[in-house]
């Protein structure tokens, strides 16, 4: 899918002394959930207030649904919706009361909306019950809930699974692969810890110290956090035949300095040495390897130290 919502080319956000976004060229693509990873004061929130218009860039462009500027900028502007930071809930208010008032102060038309919004972000049971005694999950579905009071068809969010406890986070997830899936919607998403965004993202963004160190689509970021056996023996190409002999498997690979990068049979690592073993080779080195999600975000940020 190549049709863009969003692209900016080399924006640039300075407070000050302070560089809070470098020269940033992101693209988020049209249907996608772009993940959009940072530690706390990467420059996260400064890029998503810029395209939102909460903040100038001191250099660089912003490109929305096609528009680059002005007057067609901020009409682009009305195709989103946006949760930046703690959204103004009114804690007296219950949760249909909430959206109708943000809905009066958007100058959105029709109360219809707020049935459909209050039954998507799955509060339509709430009744009585005033904002105040909701969960954190139940104030965060609420947020995004005035983010879609207007239809949007492109969908930024600041750190709604920030605080939220397991069962939580799950939920959001589930909501908002509902909200991709079912009605289209583009949806731009900031977390500082990785693995909450994993099975939710399809692209991701890794930010940091204001620069965006690499764009990676989901399938890239599982292919390197890949787990398999590194198996070191002295005659590789034999052992190569072992493993589709006798463990009838082909998902591996032999590197350049012999090294074999076994993929499957992960849980069965006993079987795989006395397979080789009995095939007359000398094992040298055996182990699972591989990087988890969180050590792949901490080698990517750590690298950018020094770049
Ligand atoms: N209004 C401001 N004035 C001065 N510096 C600011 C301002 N807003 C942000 N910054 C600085 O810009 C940098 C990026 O901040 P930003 O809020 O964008 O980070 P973030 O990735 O969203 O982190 P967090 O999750 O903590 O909000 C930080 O060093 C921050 O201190």
């Amino acid at each position: 899918m190549n049709e863009y919502v969003l692209r900016t080319q080399q924006l640039t956000k300075r407070y000050k002394t302070q560089s809070a976004l470098d020269r940033v060229d992101m693209t988020v693509r049209k249907g996608t959930i772009y993940g959009f990873i940072g530690q706390n004061g990467a420059g996260k929130s400064t890029l998503m207030k810029l395209v939102t218009g909460l903040a100038f860039p001191t250099s660089g462009s912003i490109e929305l649904f096609g528009a680059t500027g002005g007057a067609e900028l901020n009409l682009a502007r009305k195709r989103m919706g946006v949760a930046i930071e703690n959204p103004a809930l009114y804690p007296q208010l219950t949760a249909a009361e909430n959206l109708e008032a943000h809905r009066l102060q958007q100058g959105i038309p029709g109360k219809e909306s707020l049935k459909r919004t209050l039954d998507l972000i799955g509060l339509s049971g709430t009744g009585r019950k005033k904002t105040k005694n909701f969960s954190l999950g139940m104030k965060q579905r609420l947020a995004l809930g005035v983010a879609l009071l207007g239809e949007p068809e492109f969908l930024i969010l600041d750190e709604p699974t920030n605080g939220l406890d397991p069962m939580g986070v799950v939920e959001m997830r589930e909501l908002l692969t509902r909200l991709n899936r079912e009605m289209g919607i583009t949806i731009l998403i900031s977390s500082h810890i990785l693995s909450e965004l994993h099975l939710l993202a399809t692209h991701y963004g890794i930010i940091h110290k204001g620069k965006l160190l690499e764009e990676l689509t989901s399938r890239e970021l599982q292919e390197r956090c890949r787990q398999f056996i590194h198996i070191k023996v002295n005659v590789p190409e034999r052992a190569a035949a072992v493993l589709e002999r006798e463990l009838a498997t082909t998902e591996f690979e032999v590197t350049a300095d012999g090294v074999i990068r076994l993929y499957a049979h992960l849980d069965r690592p006993a079987d795989v040495s006395s397979a080789l073993v009995a095939g007359g080779l000398a094992l040298e080195q055996f182990m699972p390897m591989g990087e988890d999600l969180e050590s792949y975000f901490a080698s990517r940020i750590g690298g950018g130290e020094h770049a």
